[in-house]
């Protein structure tokens, strides 16, 4: 067994600060959740190109492409390696995988901040321990007010509405096990720091544009 004494953490000679610094801006992580089709990957990424438009350093993690690679299912990952190693990391959609999905996605997303980036995060990211999780890796990693829960409260029968990609139609048909909102939990966020009504009101532009104000107004890097 390894004793974890037996892993040192290493300082780095360039520091957070510096980094910080250097992009004129803090590293925070922007954690979008929400129901499958709620918008997280949509606001997201326009808040993504808004950031950008401004000349701000940013990167975006979001749940289908994440599961390409770095939290790959069993069935992807076992065309490079063995059954036993395609069954111990993969990772399907039970409570333990999502946990292992969002921890690993939470360690990643820390150390973007610390270099410095705006991180934007859109997962389901369903059980409020994990995202509480994520909130204390990430602020370890800083200091408070780095994480930034944004809940995208768009209201199931909307989300069932859009289904793009046909996965409430197949989790109705019993297709799907385990698929949140219809055979799986979601926990609502108890006090994201923005609340984002979902539905029809509010463009996914206008949505993205609530989330920018917000970090300007806590100068997470200075407009202008
Ligand atoms: N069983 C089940 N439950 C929920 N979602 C499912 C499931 N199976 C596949 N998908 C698709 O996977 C996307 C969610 O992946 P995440 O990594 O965000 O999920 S989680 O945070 O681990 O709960 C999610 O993508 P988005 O629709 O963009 O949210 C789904 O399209
Ligand atoms: N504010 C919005 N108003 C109307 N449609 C939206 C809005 N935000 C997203 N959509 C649409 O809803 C669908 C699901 O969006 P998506 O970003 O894929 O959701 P999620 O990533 O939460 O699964 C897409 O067709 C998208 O164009």
């Amino acid at each position: 067994m390894t004793n974890p004494s037996d892993i040192v953490w290493h300082d780095h000679a360039v520091n957070r600060a510096t980094r910080e610094q250097n992009l004129g801006q803090r590293g925070v992580v922007v954690w979008f959740t929400g129901l499958s089709g709620c918008g997280k990957s949509t606001v997201a990424n326009e808040l993504d190109c808004q950031l950008s438009r401004l000349g701000r350093s940013t990167m975006l993690l979001d749940g289908d492409n994440i599961r390409h690679g770095l939290c790959a299912p069993p069935d992807r990952l076992r065309t490079e390696h063995s059954e036993a190693f395609a069954a111990r990391f993969g990772l399907g959609f039970g409570s333990m995988d999502r946990e292992e999905n969002i921890r690993r996605i939470g360690s990643v997303a820390a150390l973007m901040a610390s270099a410095g980036l705006i991180t934007l995060t859109a997962f389901v990211s369903p059980y409020r321990k994990d995202r509480d999780h994520v909130r204390q890796i990430v602020e370890a990693a800083g200091r408070e007010g780095d994480f930034i829960e944004v809940f995208v409260d768009t209201p199931l029968a909307i989300c069932e509405s859009r289904d793009p990609k046909g996965l409430y139609k197949k989790a109705r048909a019993g297709e799907i096990k385990h698929f949140t909102g219809i055979s799986d939990p979601y926990e609502l966020p108890e006090n994201p720091e923005i609340h984002l009504p979902g539905g029809e009101g509010m463009s996914a532009a206008e949505q993205a544009s609530v989330v920018l104000r917000w970090l300007i107004a806590r100068n997470v890097f200075q407009a202008g």
